[in-house]
């Protein structure tokens, strides 16, 4: 039926976006002279216009010739290829990882515009670099490598004083804010502050794939101290040099820093991210009901792994009604295994509308074996995961995964246990006499050495015919006679910029568990029968901005369809819900920043 404001809405659409990609926005400054070279924000290096070298006081203090945003671009891809020729012999792959994430970081620090279009155009090499897993080195290596901080760090000594603080960022406006208090750094345990690098990384993958403007994100470090007793006796750790608060304490300190950013970016988005388990789950729990908010960890990675269980029941050539079949064993019971439990029992209960028997099929392990409902001192989330001994004969509390595996014989083995290794020969080829058409191997423990197994080994001793998924990248596996071993990159990078961008640009008050679920979905649906014929269940890398787009599209319509959006500068709900689903992915896609130099025009 045609609608005078539906009319209105879609003309509007039109033309902001007529203009949005014919003139570049004005940038207004503040700065002068050499304040601008200093400020990566905004700093172009050689390719300032001689007008603007005018005009800003920068005449002189730059060598004569201008430099396009081309030219510099090829420059410094010239010099990063060159690194990378000199070093490809190095047998210390950790050293040149580094040498990598030095010359990236460097460029970072002295023109973000340039960096960001590097990193976007060239993500599938990059990511790697910033993000997993050579982030993880970073943060292993933080003191040796800081130069200049990035983000904001709040402590357990600036009780009391955050409110003021929060107001010492130079940025007026915040989308975006990625948490951490370095307790669990992927599979690396507890690196206190030097844990500010995930953040870091984190929200670089944000800007990539969602488009979100760099100078509207905030990575944050919370330092509530550390139980790293190495951390605390090396004379150059960072980071404050005492255990960490816990109990009231802890959760006090947390939100108190809440407070003071709500207080000053009341619709900012904040991400939980690499929490040990019971801050994890305690703090979702205190929060996600009272501002926009989640946990990626525990959220994010269950759509991702929930998307490539229902691709692996596609890549087995069965309907996808048949996942409730699937017998699945998770191992490692902490926030990520236990979310990706919690969110596939979800997906069996709408399939089937049974809660009670909805787990039946999920088989649970910790660093203690096999979970029952025998186990002492089980944790509260555990409890609807625990089996029945009986349910399967000989099935023992503390039975090992290989036990499991041999009694079981799951379809699906999936690792959130940080244990490098742990999905041995032994273990693969249990599965592989499983007895299904086509087992599936997620070793999604990160970074790369925190691996359950590796993609060769997973191709030799599991079969040719797996389905594989890793964390950390890995190359596909050539397996001879011109056939390829497809690896997949089961990381919730493909999930948590879109349900952030999705959040923000809905305006949404909180994030529900149907927003979350629409993401999944979406993502799960973006595979065609071809790529999943032949055992590749998540796009290329490469294609992050489109899967981003669609991703924060479901998450908007999620939000509008539960009554949570509030909407987005100029665009109110009603806009919103007017939006066909082609239209909100237009949305979504015209809101997304883009490295380009913008006018830098001079506040009088
Ligand atoms: N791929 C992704 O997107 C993704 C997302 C989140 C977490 N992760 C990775 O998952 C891992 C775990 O994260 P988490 O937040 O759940 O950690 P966590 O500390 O909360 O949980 C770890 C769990 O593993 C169990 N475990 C330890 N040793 C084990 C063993 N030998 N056998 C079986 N279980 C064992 C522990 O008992 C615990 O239940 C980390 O390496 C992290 O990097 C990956
Ligand atoms: O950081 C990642 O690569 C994924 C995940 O959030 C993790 O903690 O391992
Ligand atoms: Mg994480």
């Amino acid at each position: 039926m045609w609608s005078l404001t539906k009319f209105v809405a879609s003309r509007l659409s039109r033309s902001r976006r007529f203009f949005s990609s014919v003139i570049p926005r004005p940038c207004i400054i503040q700065k002068r002279g050499a304040d601008i070279l200093h400020d990566p924000w905004i700093n172009k290096d050689t390719g300032f216009p001689l007008t603007e070298r005018n005009r800003l006081g920068l005449r002189g203090l730059l060598p004569p010739r201008v430099i396009s945003f081309e030219q510099q671009y090829a420059r410094f891809m010239e010099s990063y290829r060159s690194l990378e020729k000199n070093t490809v012999s190095e047998s210390d792959t950790s050293h040149v990882a580094l040498a990598k994430w030095r010359i990236l970081n460097r460029l970072h620090d002295r023109n973000e515009t340039l960096y960001f279009r590097v990193l976007i155009d060239n993500i599938k090499d990059f990511a790697p670099i910033i993000y997993t897993p050579t982030v993880g080195l970073v943060c292993q290596n933080y003191s040796g490598l800081f130069r200049r901080p990035r983000g904001m760090y709040f402590s357990a000594k600036d009780k009391g004083e955050m409110m003021s603080m929060i107001y010492n960022w130079p940025a007026q406006m915040v989308d975006m804010i990625v948490l951490t208090d370095g307790s669990r750094i992927l599979g690396l345990g507890d690196l206190g502050v030097h844990g500010i690098g995930i953040p870091i990384g984190k929200l670089d993958m944000y800007v990539a794939a969602a488009g979100l403007n760099p100078q509207r994100i905030l990575p944050v470090m919370l330092d509530v101290g550390t139980n790293n007793l190495k951390l605390i006796e090396d004379p150059l750790y960072l980071g404050l040099r005492q255990p960490r608060l816990e109990g009231e304490e802890y959760l006090s300190t947390i939100d108190e820093f809440i407070e003071a950013v709500l207080t000053r970016w009341p619709k900012a988005i904040v991400q939980f991210e690499d929490f040990q388990m019971k801050w994890a789950f305690e703090t979702l729990k205190r929060y996600r009901e009272r501002f926009c908010m989640f946990n990626d960890d525990i959220q994010g990675t269950a759509g991702v792994a929930l998307a490539g269980l229902l691709g692996t029941v596609r890549a087995q050539g069965r309907s996808l009604d048949d996942f409730p079949n699937q017998k699945i064993v998770v191992v490692g019971a902490g926030s990520a295994g236990l979310g990706v439990l919690s969110m596939a029992v979800q997906a069996v209960v709408r399939m089937t509308g049974n809660a009670e028997t909805a787990a039946q099929k999920f088989f649970l392990l910790d660093k203690d074996g096999l979970i029952t409902k025998e186990r002492k001192n089980l944790d509260p989330a555990a409890v609807p995961f625990a089996k029945d001994p009986g349910l399967i004969a000989g099935l023992r509390d503390g039975d090992s995964l290989l036990e499991v595996v041999k009694k079981v014989k799951p379809d699906v083995l999936l690792g959130l246990s940080g244990v490098g290794g742990l999905f041995n020969e032994e273990v693969l080829k249990a599965l592989r006499e499983s007895g299904s058409n086509r087992p599936a191997i997620f070793a999604m423990s990160n970074p790369t050495m925190n691996a359950e197994c590796t993609a060769v080994e997973a191709f030799k001793h599991a079969g040719e015919n797996i389905v594989f998924a890793s964390g950390s990248p890995f190359e596909n596996v050539q397996l001879g006679n011109g056939k390829v071993g497809y690896v997949n990159q089961a990381n919730n990078m493909y999930l948590f910029p879109g349900i952030g961008l999705g959040a923000l640009l809905s305006g949404a008050c909180i994030i529900t568990d149907d927003m979350l679920q629409a993401a999944a979905e979406c993502l799960a649906s973006y595979m065609t029968d071809q790529d999943i014929e032949k055992g590749i269940l998540y796009p290329s890398i490469n294609s992050i901005r489109d899967i981003t787009a669609k991703v924060g599209a479901s998450v908007v319509r999620a939000a509008v369809a539960e009554e949570v959006a509030e909407g987005y500068g100029k665009v109110d709900p009603e806009e919103l819900a007017y939006m066909s689903k082609e239209e909100t992915v237009e949305y979504v896609r015209r809101n997304m920043w883009y490295p380009n130099y913008s006018p830098l025009v001079q506040k009088k």
